[in-house]
This record gives structure tokens, C-alpha cells and sequence, in this order.
């Protein structure tokens, strides 16, 4: 599939593909541009700009934007066309690319393909658009519940595939063209072309394969943002047709009656969610004993309770795909070789209309002339970075001004994983050392209802609290969505949200949640882990009644942190004008 983007990247047109502004023209010469005070405090960063005389030490940021860019310190060692160079503009190029105008930086960003990358054109935005217009079909079909509500709808439930791939794919081209229009509003060089390092401060970019013949870049320090691919298993042939990843199905083409899913990850989910609300039959196929291995396995039971059962889905676990034939739609069925994941043996095979495989991603750096710069991808082609994002060599040094964020190295693939590491990566360039805490980055997958968590699994909380040494201090709660009065005034009482924390330190380990709106309520417990908020320190928070946060509201109230809470104090009257107030009894 690697191949498949370099196709992709290969199907621009020579103009587009070409540097919109001119080498001559466009990047202006920028001069050293941090004061030697935040580089230096980040004792990671070479000091190769300590001999760097600032005239001018105003610290950027502090000013308007407009002025920001002027603000320039002069070395006499070095000058470079950019502060930073972005190589790639997906969520995380994008995210890096606003944070560093804001921090006072001249930036580049280089983009092979379409600004927004996976995303914005082949992922998040055009799947959630799916799951939506798919989710009002189920629902509106769902008589029983309608009934439940007093609702009866006359005639059939009817959708129209190709309008709802349409507004797929128009909310794809809006929100990439929103990020383009960002950027250009706030002065960043948008540069159109692939990307191929030439040195630790030296892009060259252009066609694909030719970037001899496009033009070169300096940047005293260079962000790799170039995310991923579909990740496909040998002897899996993609003929888009009736075999196809992510990308193709996101298009809708034709709604296959039955279609095979290798993967029960996120996409095989997330698809089997939008696939059977459209009326098609479903099979998973998956290499690990239960299906949605990666989740908290309580969660991954009632998944399989709420979304895998009552829907036309059946499926294989503990057997890998090991071979696909295509098959041509209406005519031929594909077929699908299912192999024992502990024997090895072939043991059975399907035939099937369609065949999504959605086996995981590939890091996209091919081509990316990583060796230029010491760097060595690790076995999957992943970018090794240390917390910084800085990126390491084979002897795990760090590589001086390179930077790798978002799904290229691997660390959490996901939007806005990619987005914080490119601020934190950022924020480290400009000397304010800064550290992503991935354990509280949220997560969800948006099906109906959705799943979302933070933090660790029961599983691994159990794990962390025996190599702790604080086992005994592990607690679990649970809430049900049952006991929440708006879920019930919708209908939606079935879900579950678990929370692990220590009972000693009330601190939050992991937090799961499966119910209607999961993805919006997981945040409440992401932002106190991020914050290091304790169990205690929730407590009092105040919830809107009624509410689906009062979930969370519960979840955090039925926890118990040891020791009990102190004994009241007497109480006092500190006003003196309250002097003749009784104290409360204590
Ligand atoms: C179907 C699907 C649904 C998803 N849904 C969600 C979701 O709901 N929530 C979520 O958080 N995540 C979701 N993800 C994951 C999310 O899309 C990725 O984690 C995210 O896009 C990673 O961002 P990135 O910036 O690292 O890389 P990308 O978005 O992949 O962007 C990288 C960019 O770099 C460009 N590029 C590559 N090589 C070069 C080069 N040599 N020169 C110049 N440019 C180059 C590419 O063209 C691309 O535009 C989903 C993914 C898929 C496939
Ligand atoms: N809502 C979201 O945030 C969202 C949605 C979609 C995708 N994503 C991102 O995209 C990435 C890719 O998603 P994904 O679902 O493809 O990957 P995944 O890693 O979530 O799941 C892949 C699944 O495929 C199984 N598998 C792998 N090879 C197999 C084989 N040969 N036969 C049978 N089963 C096999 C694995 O055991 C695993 O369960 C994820 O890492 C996720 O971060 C996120």
C-alpha cells in the first residue's frame, strides 16, 4: 500500500505538484530567530548556536502576529530560509505549523498530496460524515425504539448511497480548504511538492522521485509530519473494487449485501457501524481470540453485546486472512483464505461480494531520505523519536534540529495525538521543554453508541499496579448509563463507564466509557488526568442536571479514596459579623 499513496502522490499534475511560489521569490531569508536563552535551556537541543549574537532579544510571541514575523536575531554563524520546515500538512503539520506562528517562527510547510493528509481527506472527517448520515438511518429504522418515544414512522426509510458519499467527500474539500485558508492567512509558506531530506537544515522537494528537479529549502530545524498508510498483509491484492482499504470504502462506490472486514480494530468498527446501518451483512475476520483485541475486554463484551449481536455480523477470531482473491462486483465473489493463528492450517474460507481490509497503518517515509539525516526507521518503518520528538539515530542519539511527530512515529495514531505532539515538538524548539503525557490522550471510536477511553485498560492498570508494588491499592468503579435521566429520556439507558484509580492517592489510571455520546464525555476525565487531578479534587465538581456528563459525575462520586475523608473540623466563625452565628454542629 506504500505503493499506493506514491501513486496517489504521482497523480498530481505537473503544475500542481510544482512549487506554487517560486524558490527565487518566495522563501524569504530568515536570519537566526530565537534568542539563545530558550535554546540553550533546553539542554537536548546541540548548542550549535551558542556563539549566536541577538540584536534583537524581544521575545516574540508577545507580539502581534503581523510583527512576529519580522522579528529576527541575527547570527554571525547561520542563516536559513525558515525557522521550522514542516514536511507534510496533515493534523499534526497543520497543528505544528499555528502553534509555531504563534510562538513567533518563520514556517514552511512542504505537502506532497492534499493539505489535511488522512485526516481531513481519507480518514476522521469523511468517516465521521458517514457514520452520521449511516447513524440517522439505523435509528430512523429502528421502529421499536421510535415506538419507545411514541414515534411511528410511515412508509420505508429510504437513503441515497451516492448522496451520502457526497457529503463525504464535500466535507472533506471544506474543511481542507478551512486549514489551506489558515495557514495562509497567518503567513506560512505552503509549498506543494514531495519532500526529500538533503541534511539536518536542508529540504529538496518536487515531484515525486524528482525532486532534483524542484527546489531546495533551509530551515534551522525540520519537523517530519508525513503520517501514514493503509497497512496490508502479504497476499492481500487491492483492487479497490471488491478489495480495498480505508481510502476506497470511504468513497462509498457501491454497498456491497456482504462484505468481509479483515480487522476489528477502530476502521473494521467503525465501518461495520455505517455497513450494517446501510443494509450489509457483515464478517469479521480477526487474528487475535476476541475481537476489538485493543480495547479494556469488559468494554470489548458489551461492544460485542451492543454493536456485534443484535446487527447482521458474524465473525472468526483467532484466524488470520491470509490470502485474498478479488472478485468483480455482482459477477464473481472474492475470496478469502482464513488461516489458524496457532496451527497455521488453512481452515476455512469465505466468499464474499467485498472485502475491507483494515489491518492497521504504515508509516509513510518512503522516500523521504531519512538516511540523509542518520536517521533509522525502526522493523515497521516507524521514525524512533525520544519524549521530545526529537529524532534518533541507530545508536539512539538524538539527531540535532529533526523532529518526527504524529502517525510517523507510530507513538498514538491518532488526529489529535498528532496535533499535541506537533505543539510539544514546537514548544521544545523554542527552548520551553515539554513533555506530551500520551497516557492522557482520549480516544473514541464513533459508533452507535460510540466507545471511548483514556488512559490505561483494567487490564493494563492491573498490570502497572503489580510492577507498582501498589496492587492492593487498585480500585475499579462502574456506572450504568441506566441510572442517567437524560440517556433514559432518550431511550439510551444501555452503557457502561469504569473507571481505575489508587485508593491511597485517589490519582486516575484509566477511565472506559460505552454509551450514547462516550466520545464527547471522556473528556472530563482526559482533562483531570492531563492536569493530574485526583479522584478527590472531582468530587465537588458541579454537573448540569440531567445531563450525560452526570455520568462521569457518578462514576467519580461512588469512588472511595483511603483514608476515609479527615474527620469535619470544629467549625469556626471567622467573621466577626457573623459572631452571633450558631456553628453548625459538628
Ligand atoms: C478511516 C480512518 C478514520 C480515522 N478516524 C479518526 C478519528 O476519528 N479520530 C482520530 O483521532 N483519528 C482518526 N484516524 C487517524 C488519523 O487520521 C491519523 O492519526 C492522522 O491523520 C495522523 O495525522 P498526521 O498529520 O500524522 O499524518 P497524515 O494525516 O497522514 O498527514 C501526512 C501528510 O504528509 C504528506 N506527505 C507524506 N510524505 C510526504 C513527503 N515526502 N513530502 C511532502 N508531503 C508528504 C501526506 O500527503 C499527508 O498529507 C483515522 C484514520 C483512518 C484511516
Ligand atoms: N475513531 C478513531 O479514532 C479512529 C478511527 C479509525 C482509525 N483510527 C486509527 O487508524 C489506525 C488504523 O486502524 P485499524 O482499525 O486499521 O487498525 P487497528 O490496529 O485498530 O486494528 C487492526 C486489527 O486488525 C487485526 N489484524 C491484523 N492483521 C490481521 C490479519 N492478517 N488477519 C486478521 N486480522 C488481522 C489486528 O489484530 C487488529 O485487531 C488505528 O491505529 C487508529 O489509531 C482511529
Amino acid at each position: 500500500m506504500l505503493n499506493a499513496q506514491r501513486t496517489q502522490l504521482g497523480q498530481l499534475s505537473a503544475q500542481s505538484a510544482w512549487c506554487t511560489l517560486p524558490h527565487q521569490t518566495c522563501p524569504r531569508k530568515t536570519q537566526q530567530s530565537r534568542p539563545q536563552a530558550w535554546r540553550s535551556s533546553l539542554g537536548l537541543i546541540q548548542p550549535r548556536w551558542q556563539q549566536a549574537q541577538c540584536v534583537l532579544l524581544t521575545k516574540a510571541s508577545s507580539r502581534p502576529a503581523a510583527h512576529r514575523r519580522e522579528l529576527r536575531l541575527q547570527t554571525a554563524a547561520h542563516s536559513y530560509d525558515y525557522d521550522l520546515i514542516i514536511i507534510g500538512c496533515g493534523v499534526g503539520g497543520h497543528g505544528a505549523a499555528l502553534h509555531a506562528v504563534e510562538c513567533g517562527l518563520k514556517v514552511a510547510v512542504l505537502e506532497g498530496h492534499d493539505v489535511g493528509g488522512t485526516c481531513v481527506n481519507r480518514g476522521c472527517v469523511p468517516s465521521k460524515a458517514l457514520l452520521a448520515a449511516s447513524g440517522r438511518v439505523r435509528d430512523m429504522k429502528n421502529a421499536m425504539h421510535l415506538k419507545s418515544l411514541g414515534i411511528k414512522v410511515a412508509g420505508n426509510v429510504e437513503f441515497d448511497r451516492q448522496s451520502i458519499a457526497d457529503h463525504a467527500n464535500q466535507l472533506a474539500s471544506s474543511i481542507k480548504g478551512n486549514l489551506a485558508r489558515s495557514l495562509e492567512a497567518l503567513g506560512v509558506d505552503m509549498l506543494v511538492g514531495a519532500a526529500k531530506l538533503a541534511g539536518p537544515h536542508s529540504v529538496k522537494y518536487g515531484l515525486p522521485g524528482r525532486v532534483d528537479v524542484g527546489g531546495e529549502i533551509t530551515g534551522q530545524d525540520i519537523m517530519i509530519a508525513t503520517g501514514s498508510v493503509p497497512f496490508v498483509p502479504p497476499g492481500i491484492p487491492i483492487d479497490g473494487k471488491t478489495v480495498f482499504t480505508s481510502d476506497h470504502a470511504l468513497k462509498m462506490d457501491w454497498l456491497p449485501k456482504w462484505i468481509a472486514i479483515i480487522g476489528s480494530g477502530y476502521i473494521g468498527l467503525e465501518f461495520s457501524d455505517v455497513y450494517t446501518a446501510l443494509g450489509s451483512e457483515v464478517t469479521f475476520v480477526e487474528a487475535m481470540p476476541d475481537l476489538m483485541p485493543g480495547f479494556d475486554k469488559e468494554i470489548a463484551r458489551m461492544a460485542q453485546r451492543l454493536l456485534i449481536n443484535p446487527r447482521s455480523i458474524d465473525w472468526h477470531t483467532n484466524v488470520f486472512a491470509t490470502k485474498v482473491i478479488p472478485g468483480e462486483p455482482g459477477v464473481k465473489p472474492v475470496i478469502i483464505e482464513l488461516t489458524d493463528a496457532k496451527t497455521k492450517q488453512v481452515v476455512d474460507s469465505l466468499e464474499v461480494d467485498a472485502c475491507l481490509v483494515a489491518t492497521g497503518r504504515a508509516p509513510y517515509t518512503q522516500g523521504l531520505g531519512l538516511s540523509a539525516i542518520g536517521a533509522a526507521p525502526d522493523r515497521r518503518g516507524f521514525v524512533p523519536v525520544n519524549d521530545y520528538m526529537q529524532v534518533l539515530d541507530e545508536k539512539n542519539k538524538v539527531v540535532p534540529h529533526v523532529y518526527c511527530i504524529g502517525d510517523a512515529n507510530g507513538k498514538f495514531m491518532l488526529a489529535h495525538a498528532a496535533s499535541a505532539q506537533g505543539i510539544s515538538a514546537v514548544e521544545n524548539m523554542c527552548g520551553r521543554p515539554h513533555v506530551l503525557d500520551h497516557l492522557s490522550v482520549p480516544a473514541a471510536a464513533f459508533t452507535h453508541p460510540e466507545v471511548s477511553f483514556v488512559g490505561h485498560t483494567e487490564e493494563a492498570a492491573r498490570e502497572a499496579a503489580q510492577k507498582g508494588g501498589f496492587a492492593d491499592k487498585l480500585a475499579v468503579t462502574k456506572t450504568s448509563f441506566k441510572a442517567n435521566s437524560k440517556a433514559l429520556a432518550e431511550k439510551e439507558g444501555e452503557g457502561l463507564a469504569k473507571m481505575m484509580y489508587r485508593k491511597d492517592t485517589g490519582e486516575i489510571l484509566g477511565v472506559h466509557i460505552i454509551g450514547l455520546h462516550a466520545a464527547d464525555l471522556i473528556h472530563e476525565a482526559s482533562n483531570a488526568m492531563s492536569t493530574k487531578q485526583t479522584v478527590q479534587d472531582l468530587k465537588f465538581s458541579v454537573h448540569t442536571h440531567p445531563t450525560l456528563s452526570e455520568v462521569l459525575d457518578e462514576l467519580i462520586k461512588t469512588s472511595h479514596v483511603d483514608p476515609p475523608a479527615q474527620k469535619r473540623p470544629e467549625p469556626k466563625v471567622l467573621d466577626p459579623k457573623l459572631k452571633d452565628l450558631q456553628p453548625l454542629p459538628a
